[in-house]
């Protein structure tokens, strides 16, 4: 029984020392380890800055979790502070992360107003996308000087933006439309998807691509050493058991090499011992962490970084999968993303739309897709396939709040999808009516 008068909550952790070194990105290590050749490419490409000549553009790129921002901001700093030492006139603006802008606009916008006083900022409407382009040179013309423009998740950037940000921006010195005598840009591009570059325009990819800088992924012992760091910092002394940061960092190594899940291990970890009320993080602990470290990652997707139609395009991409004939094929999709959002009481949209969503999923690295050729019958048709587990996916749409889309037969389905899976599997000859008739929409 709950004593109405006592107040539950409690004042003292005797876990975590500082829980922020573990949580998403908001705190700046002051060591970066086993990066040094990176960072010697990198201060190689910045060099020029500092010894007069044009600055060159950079792209920067490797899979998540893996320090390109982290030592992009490190390397900034050091710029900046030699630049200032040697009283070369440098401005950077940035990492601005590109997924947060939707159009040209948006984001020329932002990065006008990095430039001008508080008081002087541009509104979110009412020009032309040419004029705030017009603004921007302005201002960069008013600076002078070396300006280095840093775009994170490079990727994402609008469509419109594309050719004006990674060829235009880049040369408009040369270029007698701008207003730019004086003032010598660089841009440095960041991204996690490797294919970026190839798909661009050549005289696009040729003035981004200038230096190239990859990040592969880091491996266990990397990992430890990284992870431990943030360890000493975020949890009391003597909590941690010899093996949690070893366990961390050999899980995270086996995924992909990624310290960001490595360090939502460490923090989950930690929970669990605290909710115990434990006098410190074991081993167990760490791997119940684990065993939950896909679903949690999965969920954050599903409360944060998809929109409700994604969201359920991505479920019923995942049932899709599980049924009988396990073939996600774009039709079945759209029957299934059809009944879970009508029966969960969310919009519907048009077919073409779920091109547009799986699309989006794929930028995001949660689908995958396949052309199949439809043997005599002649033709082509898309299939698609999840990246990640279909229990964790399904297991995290449970605990999300799409869960009153998920079919409520949804668990019997998926047992036989893992017997098939652990045996050789034969596609039985099932109609899309049949198999939409196996679900239950609640
Ligand atoms: N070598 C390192 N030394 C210290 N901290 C690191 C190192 N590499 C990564 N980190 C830390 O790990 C977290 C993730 O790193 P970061 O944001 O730089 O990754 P990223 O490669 O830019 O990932 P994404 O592409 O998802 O943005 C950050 O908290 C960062 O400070």
């Amino acid at each position: 029984m709950v004593d109405v008068n006592e107040n539950p909550f409690d004042g003292t952790d005797s876990i975590f020392e500082r829980k922020q070194p573990l949580k998403k990105d908001t705190f700046t290590p002051d060591t970066i380890f086993h990066r040094d050749e990176e960072i010697e490419f990198y201060i190689n490409a910045l060099q020029d800055v500092i010894v007069g000549h044009d600055p060159n553009n950079v792209f920067v790129y490797g899979p998540t979790g893996v320090g390109k921002t982290a030592v992009t901001k490190w390397v900034r700093d050091k710029l900046e502070e030699k630049a200032e030492a040697e009283d070369i006139p440098l401005t950077v603006v940035g990492p601005i992360n590109c997924r947060n802008y939707r159009s040209a606009y948006a984001l020329v916008n932002t990065l006008v107003n990095e430039f001008r006083d508080p008081e002087n900022q541009l509104p979110e409407s009412g020009y032309s996308t040419d004029s705030v382009f017009e603004f921007l040179y302005e201002e960069i013309e008013a600076v002078g000087g070396n300006v280095l423009i840093i775009l994170d998740e490079i990727d994402n950037i609008p469509a419109d933006a594309r050719n004006d940000f990674l060829y235009e921006l880049p040369r408009a010195e040369a270029n007698e439309n701008t207003p730019i005598t004086d003032a010598k840009v660089g841009l440095i591009g960041i991204s996690n998807d490797l294919k970026f570059v190839d798909v661009l325009e050549p005289k696009v990819k040729s003035t981004l691509g200038e230096r190239e800088i990859k990040f592969g992924p880091y491996d266990a012992t990397e990992l430890r050493d990284i992870l431990g760091y943030y360890a000493d910092i975020a949890f009391r002394e003597d909590v941690l058991g010899e093996d949690v940061v070893p366990l961390a960092a050999a899980f995270s190594a086996q995924e992909r090499g990624d310290v960001r899940q490595g360090l939502r291990i460490l923090e989950k970890a930690g929970e669990y011992a605290r909710m115990e009320g434990a006098e410190g993080v074991t081993e167990a602990h760490t791997r119940r962490a684990t065993d939950t470290i896909e679903t949690d990652e999965l969920l954050d997707y599903f409360e944060h970084d998809l929109s409700s139609q994604q969201a359920l395009t991505y479920l019923a991409t995942t049932l899709a999968l599980i049924e009988p004939k396990h073939e996600a094929s774009t039709k079945r999709i759209y029957n299934l993303y059809s009944s879970i959002a009508e029966s969960s009481g969310r919009r519907v949209k048009s077919e073409r739309k779920i091109y547009e969503f799986l699309d989006q999923l794929s930028m995001q690295g949660l689908v995958r897709s396949a052309e199949r050729n439809l043997g005599r019958k002649g033709g082509r048709k898309y299939i698609y396939e999840v990246t990640d587990d279909p229990t964790d996916i399904i297991n995290a749409a449970l605990q999300s709040s799409y869960s009153d889309a998920v079919p409520s037969n949804v668990n019997g389905i998926l047992e036989h999808y893992l017997e098939d899976e652990a045996t050789e599997f034969e596609a039985p000859d099932t109609t899309d009516d049949e198999q939409q008739n196996l679900w239950q929409f609640t």
